[in-house]
């Protein structure tokens, strides 16, 4: 396996690695300052393949981890530089002390790319919502992401297929809505269920917050924009597709500590 995946090699003194954990695998970035060089995901690894990763990177190098599995986060604290965020990092008010701290950093990483208010909408492992207005958190939601809404179907009832989502291909976005065999009815209720409850999460928002941003990041974040083109189109383009919005968040949380220390 690839230790860290294609990590070049650190050589500036500046340079830094950031490590997002989410419950599917592992996101990583390498910055040199500011600039983001290069990102990358690998899965989840095991205690020896982490020793082994860390062996590689270079001592002082910070790594600054945002993890929302916890065994997933002792093992990369081992690293001697290794700086792990926690909620009272991200400068937000009405943080709840629950709240996944990769809701917090997209969500304050997209305040620091349009501005506030904000809507993000994460679709990942779970599909969220999280709203922001000047420098509060308004709130969100929680659902099963797409790829686990499928997949419960088939564990928990014994004649439904694994539908995966990889045969819902983006030239054919979308099922009949009225399906006459399994896998398209499966595909219509899920989709339409998720698309009409996105419309109406975002009309909502904009009920209260008027032509606000809204971001979509995740690894179902281009498969779900395909699906609301065909849905609603108008509301599709007023979407904003933006994947690095976590190491965004990161990055302010690294300038703020960097002032801190002078
Ligand atoms: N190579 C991949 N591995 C896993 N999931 C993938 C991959 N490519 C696309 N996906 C989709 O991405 C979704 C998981 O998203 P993502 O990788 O952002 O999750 P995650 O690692 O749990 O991060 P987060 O904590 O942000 O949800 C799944 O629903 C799946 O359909
Ligand atoms: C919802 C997930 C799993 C999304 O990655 C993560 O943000 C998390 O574990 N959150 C904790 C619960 C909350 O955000 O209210
Ligand atoms: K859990």
């Amino acid at each position: 396996m690839q230790p860290i995946g294609h990590a070049p090699a650190i050589s500036s003194s500046d340079s830094w690695l950031a490590l997002s954990i989410g419950n599917s695998r592992l996101h990583w970035a390498q910055f040199t300052g500011n600039d983001l060089q290069h990102t990358w995901n690998t899965p989840h690894f095991s205690a020896t393949d982490a020793q082994q990763c860390l062996a590689s990177l270079t001592p002082n190098a910070p790594l600054y981890i945002a993890s929302v599995v916890p065994q997933q986060s002792q093992l990369w604290q081992a690293y001697p530089s290794a700086h792990v965020i926690t909620l009272e990092q991200v400068l937000l008010q009405g943080l709840y002390p629950t709240l996944g701290i990769d809701r917090a950093l997209a969500v304050w990483g997209a305040i620091d790319t349009v501005g506030s208010p904000v809507l993000l909408i994460d679709a990942g492992t779970a599909l969220t919502l999280t709203g922001a207005a000047g420098d509060r958190l308004v709130g969100g939601a929680i659902l099963p992401g797409l790829r686990l809404q499928f997949q419960s179907l088939n564990q928990a009832t014994a004649a439904l297929p694994d539908m995966g989502t990889a045969n819902l291909t983006v030239q054919h976005p979308l099922p009949p809505r009225w399906a006459a065999n399994t896998a398209d009815a499966i595909a219509s209720g899920i989709l339409y269920t998720l698309l009409a409850g996105l419309q109406a999460f975002v009309d909502d928002w904009w009920q209260q917050f008027p032509d606000s941003p809204v971001m979509l990041r995740g690894g179902d974040s281009d498969r779900l924009h395909s699906y609301l083109t065909a849905y609603a189109p108008a509301l599709a383009r007023q979407i904003t597709i933006e994947p690095n919005l976590i190491f965004w968040g990161m990055r302010k949380v690294r300038g703020e500590r960097l002032k801190d220390e002078g």
